[in-house]
């Protein structure tokens, strides 16, 4: 797109929504457009589309991402409002009523891409956590990083076991991954309430933050973060389990040093070489700049009406 240049200069503090009991439709889509946007402008992002390359893919550039944001944007105002309607609901019941809403918005991503793929993995964790922010506000549960992912974890249970455990004809790269290597993917990751994220991205985003070190670094390290411990299936659809081994030791090894975007970009060149793009990390990292917005808040019980 022209004119598109690297986002060096990000907002200093990330806009922070409205305490939880006020927390609306229309504030959700901005957070989550602000989420999307960031995470894709983010660069230099090894491996994936960012202002300056296209990482490891020939069918998308920023351009397409920019497309695909527009179209399912919209699209968690109603994953808000099936959490905020779901009161009386079962978790279970609640997943089942997102789903269609999910794949729905699945497909207005691809008509806006002409079929590219740029976020069925965001939409799915996103969409889980808007609606667990409808459904705390509706039973005016303190919004926290902490009831967020365990209100996502409730969701989801029992989703690895159903959907990829017991199940006999496998479909998608997901599906087929778990029967080889017994990867669960973005639904094991939701099923445990985004642990990857509290437990490696989160940690480093607050520290940086409490550091005021740019907004910019900040979602940099955490990106690392994710890539060095994540079990990411798309590395592993693209590069096998040595090609997720490589960008989690690569990621590590940084982690260990003072990197800089050179580092980046020669991690970048090594990546696209290999066709190794960690397209799960990047949406978690959407899910650590969401979560980050929020109270850490103490371990909250989802009282279910399971
Ligand atoms: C629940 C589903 C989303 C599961 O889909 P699937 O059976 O395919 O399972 P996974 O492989 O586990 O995940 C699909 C996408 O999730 C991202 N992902 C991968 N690993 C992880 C992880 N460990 N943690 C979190 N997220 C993860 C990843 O998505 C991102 O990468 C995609 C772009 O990369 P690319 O390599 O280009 O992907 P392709 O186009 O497929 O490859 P090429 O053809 O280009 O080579 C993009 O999707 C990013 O988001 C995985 O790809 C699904 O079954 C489902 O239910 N969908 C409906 C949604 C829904 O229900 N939403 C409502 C809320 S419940
Ligand atoms: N920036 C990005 N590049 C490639 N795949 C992605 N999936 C989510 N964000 C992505």
């Amino acid at each position: 797109m022209a004119g598109l240049h690297p986002i060096e200069v990000f907002p200093e503090r990330p806009w922070s929504p409205l305490q939880s009991s006020q927390l609306n439709q229309d504030d959700v889509t901005k957070i989550i457009h602000q989420a999307l946007w960031l995470e894709v402008s983010l660069t230099p992002k090894p491996g994936l589309v960012d202002c300056l390359s296209n990482g490891a893919h020939r069918d998308m550039d920023i351009a397409v991402f920019l497309a695909s944001i527009e179209a399912i944007v919209p699209w968690f105002g109603l994953f808000f409002q099936c959490g905020q309607h779901s009161i009386l609901a079962s978790n279970e019941r609640v997943l089942a009523e997102l789903r269609p809403i999910g794949k729905a918005c699945e497909q207005a991503m691809f008509q806006a891409t002409r079929g590219i793929n740029c976020h069925k993995g965001g939409i799915f964790a996103l969409g889980l956590l808007c609606c667990a922010l409808g459904r705390l506000g509706a039973r005016q549960i303190e919004i926290t990083q902490q009831s967020i992912c365990r209100q996502v974890s409730a969701f989801c249970h029992g989703l690895v076991q159903r959907e990829l455990q017991a199940n006999p004809s496998p479909q998608t790269v997901g599906e087929h991954l778990y029967q080889c290597y017994g990867l669960s993917g973005a639904r094991g990751e939701a099923e445990r309430g985004f642990d990857t994220v509290r437990r490696f991205a989160l940690p480093v985003w607050q520290t940086g933050i409490k550091q005021h070190r740019p907004l910019k670094e900040v979602m940099l390290h955490s990106l690392l973060s994710l890539m060095a411990y994540n079990q990411d299936t798309n590395l592993v659809s693209r590069g096998g389990m040595s090609g997720l081994r490589f960008v989690q030791h690569s990621a590590q090894r940084l982690l260990r040093m003072s990197w800089t975007d050179q580092h980046l970009w020669e991690l970048d060149r090594r990546m696209i070489e290999r066709n190794l793009s960690p397209g799960g990390s990047a949406d978690l990292l959407a899910i650590c700049y969401v979560l980050s917005l929020f109270p850490s808040g103490c371990d909250v019980e989802i009282k279910s009406v399971d």
